[in-house]
């Protein structure tokens, strides 16, 4: 492990931040003596954020923490391109009203997390439409267009993968890496900004803006990623079976957020606890250090330390309380998702991957037949079973041990 002098990278190597680092003694000795700048990059291409860009919101709350300024970008104007870095397809196009509504969506997570003003180093948000948007393509061509070859464009990874599996990639989606670019240097040269950061699967992207800084106008620019965090199954995070493990309580229940955390592997315990909590190194040591059913309470600290940081901590109080009533079998807690079937009621395999249980409905099919879905109890083994509560009546639905709800009229 490398020593450094700034709060800023020691914390981020202690807390398992860092993945890759451009010129990381140059960053260490800037960030020892003044107030670094510092940039996040969001597409707004669903509502809400997942718990996988929680990683990087949470490195932009450690920029603020070590005392230098998060900037934080909403790519109003990147999502109508659409970022081509990691997919084998292009994105489907949005619409304008599609963008804001997401923008909106995904701004109000920020505000639990940093600290927004005028200060020094005060968060700040901004939106790249504002700037791209008024980009003439001439001017884009010349200004910017010169300083990029083909050649180069084509080694990097967002472009080969996709050439070699010869899958079509669009010219639209080819001037992406130039669009993020332009940010980077753009926000270099009107706000300062000197650290550009995200997951590793944004290197590419980053590089390119470090290198038109340096070529445009002989700025040295800074980059660093984290790793592309996976569970200790394999699975990239933020999406599990039954979809993305979102932020915003809209996309997920406060309830179903809080569960995610108690229910992560016992291997990724003290990983999450130093990437997604603010207690202190030695409390989290001791928690990893759990063994056996004890390892539960780290789980339920991780649970309520993320939900109260991401949710606030009355939501984390209300789903341990729910927790603790639901699996001492006492009935059901208030704060369990709830889905309204109408007078008509609804199928059991339909009505498990409406409360979002299931992914499909032949993945209710499955857990049916594997005897895993109950009705108050009861074991269902009907798939085609139409479930129908009366006015006023509550119908518990549980899929296995751990995903409890309520059905209404
Ligand atoms: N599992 C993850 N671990 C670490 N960083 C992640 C993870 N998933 C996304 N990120 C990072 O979060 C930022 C925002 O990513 P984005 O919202 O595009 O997520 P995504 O899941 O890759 O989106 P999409 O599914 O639309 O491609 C990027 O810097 C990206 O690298
Ligand atoms: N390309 C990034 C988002 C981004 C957009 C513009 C930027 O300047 C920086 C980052 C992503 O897909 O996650």
């Amino acid at each position: 492990m490398t020593t450094y002098q700034s709060d800023l990278l020691r914390v981020l190597e202690e807390r398992g931040y860092i993945h890759q680092m451009t010129n990381a003694e140059g960053l260490d000795a800037l960030a020892s003596k003044q107030v670094v700048p510092g940039y996040i990059g969001f597409d707004a291409t669903a509502p809400s954020l997942h718990i996988g860009s929680l990683v990087q919101i949470m490195m932009l709350r450690r920029l603020q923490q070590a005392r230098h300024k998060p900037i934080v970008l909403m790519g109003g104007g990147t999502t109508r391109i659409g970022d081509p870095t990691g997919r084998d397809e292009s994105r489907k196009m949005l619409t304008d009203e599609a963008i804001e509504e997401n923008i909106a969506g995904i701004r109000t997570v920020f505000e639990k997390l940093l600290t927004f003003g005028d200060g020094p180093t005060d968060a700040v948000m901004v939106n790249n439409n504002d700037w791209l948007g008024k980009l003439g393509y001439i001017e884009l061509l010349q200004e910017v267009g010169t300083h990029f070859t083909v050649n180069r464009m084509l080694t990097f990874d967002s472009v080969k993968l996709r050439l070699e599996r010869e899958q079509p990639m669009t010219f639209l989606e080819f001037n992406y890496m130039i669009l993020q670019g332009y940010d980077f240097r753009y926000l270099a040269k009107e706000m300062g900004v000197r650290l550009q950061m995200g997951g590793s699967d944004q290197w590419g992207n980053i590089v390119n803006g470090m290198e038109l800084g340096r070529r445009m106008d002989g700025m040295e620019l800074f980059g660093l990623t984290t790793p592309l965090l996976t569970t200790a199954d394999g699975a990239k995070m933020g999406k599990t079976a039954a979809g993305a493990v979102w932020l915003n309580e809209a996309q997920l229940p406060s309830y179903d957020f809080w569960q995610y955390w108690r229910n992560v592997d016992d291997r990724d315990v003290g990983r999450f606890l130093k990437l997604f909590t603010d207690l202190p190194l030695d409390e989290i040591a001791r928690l990893e250090a759990l063994e056996g059913a004890q390892i539960n309470d780290a789980k339920v600290i991780l649970a309520n330390e993320v939900t109260a940081l991401v949710r606030g901590r009355d939501a984390a109080r209300a789903a341990e309380a729910t927790a603790q009533e639901t699996f001492a079998g006492s009935g059901a807690g208030e704060d369990l998702p709830t889905l309204s079937l109408g007078a008509e009621g609804m199928r059991i395999g339909a009505a498990l991957t409406a409360i979002g249980f299931t992914a499909s409905n032949g993945e209710a099919k499955r857990k049916i037949a594997e005897g895993a879905v109950k009705l108050d109890d009861q074991t269902v083994s009907d798939p085609g079973m139409l479930v129908q509560p009366g006015a006023g009546e509550t119908i518990r639905l549980s899929l296995g041990k751990k995903k409890h709800g309520l059905l209404v009229e």
